[in-house]
């Protein structure tokens, strides 16, 4: 199923709590919707923040596709446990099994699931969501445990794709004298160290080796969202630009001037190292400053 477009809404944004308040069936996914947030039970995916700015902060393509099985594009994917290709670049599906699993709801906005070892990622793990969120800040907490006896390299990440005014106007700060590494296809293979703040002038996939903090500056819509983080040391900063957006069938071929993906966690170099019994707990704050 195909969400109505943006455009098809007369201009106005998607926004998931207004499906159910209108009584739409176009959100067919099973899904959660309080006052300020909606999470969906696949993914344990956070698809909306309505927090007390006038503009979104959460982003979601008007053309994502609901279906089962298929991941959202936008919200908060959790990528886990891997990211993108893996560290060997073989797994699939992109981004971990968590994104498009049913994930069993335990409390309100508060998700578990048992990942089961597969021939991809032949360990067993335990992830326990949590989203909460008041005007100014939404926060996720996302533990994983180890159950096994034998240590393992796990990878996660909170993929946030956030709304902006306008792509090439904004500014991400905070991780200035950080090393990246630089995921566009062509671009050099070693590292890089930031130099200023970050803008934006073409396809953007980097990943940093730090978990910020880090601010993005919008000021197009005079505003500042802060990313705050505990447990992370890696940063992914992701817009597709033209061709990237123009190549894939549910993104809007403008949509790419709208959004921008702040994604924190622990990937690449940066993987948790999980002991038998062990946990650990990732929490990301993003905030109107
Ligand atoms: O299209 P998806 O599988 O959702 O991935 C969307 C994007 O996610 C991350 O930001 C990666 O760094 C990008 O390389 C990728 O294109």
């Amino acid at each position: 199923m195909v969400v109505r477009s943006s455009a098809a809404r007369g201009g106005q944004r998607m926004i998931a709590g207004e499906l159910m308040i209108t009584g739409e069936p176009m959100l067919a996914l099973p899904h959660r919707a309080t006052d300020r947030l909606t999470t969906l039970t696949q993914g344990a995916q956070v698809l909306d923040w309505r927090s007390g700015s006038d503009q979104p902060v959460i982003w979601v393509s008007g053309l994502s596709s609901f279906e089962a099985g298929v991941a959202v594009r936008g919200g908060i994917p959790l990528c886990l446990p891997w990211f993108g290709g893996g560290p060997s670049g073989d797994p699939t599906p992109k981004h971990g099994t968590a994104r498009i699993s049913d994930w069993e709801e335990i409390g309100e906005h508060q998700y578990r699931l048992a990942g089961e070892p597969t021939d991809q990622f032949p360990h067993a793990w335990q992830a326990d969501f949590s989203a909460t969120a008041d005007a100014e800040t939404l926060t996720l907490r996302l533990t994983l445990t180890n159950p096994t006896e034998q240590a393992y390299a796990i990878e996660e990440l909170a993929h946030t794709y956030l709304a902006v005014s306008d792509i090439r106007q904004v500014q991400v700060t905070g991780l200035e004298g950080v090393q990246y590494a630089d995921k566009v296809p062509g671009a050099a293979a070693a590292q890089v160290v930031q130099s200023g703040p970050i803008t934006f002038t073409g396809e953007t996939d980097r990943i940093y080796a730090s978990g910020g903090p880090i601010t993005l500056h919008d000021p197009g819509w005079d505003r500042r969202l802060t990313a705050e983080t505990v447990g992370a040391s890696s940063t992914v900063v992701w817009n597709p630009w033209v061709d990237k957006a123009a190549a894939m069938a549910d993104f809007g071929d403008d949509e790419w001037t709208g959004m921008v993906c702040l994604e924190s966690g622990n990937v690449a170099g940066g993987a948790l190292q999980l002991e038998p019994g062990a946990s650990h707990t990732l929490e990301v704050r993003i905030s109107l400053a």
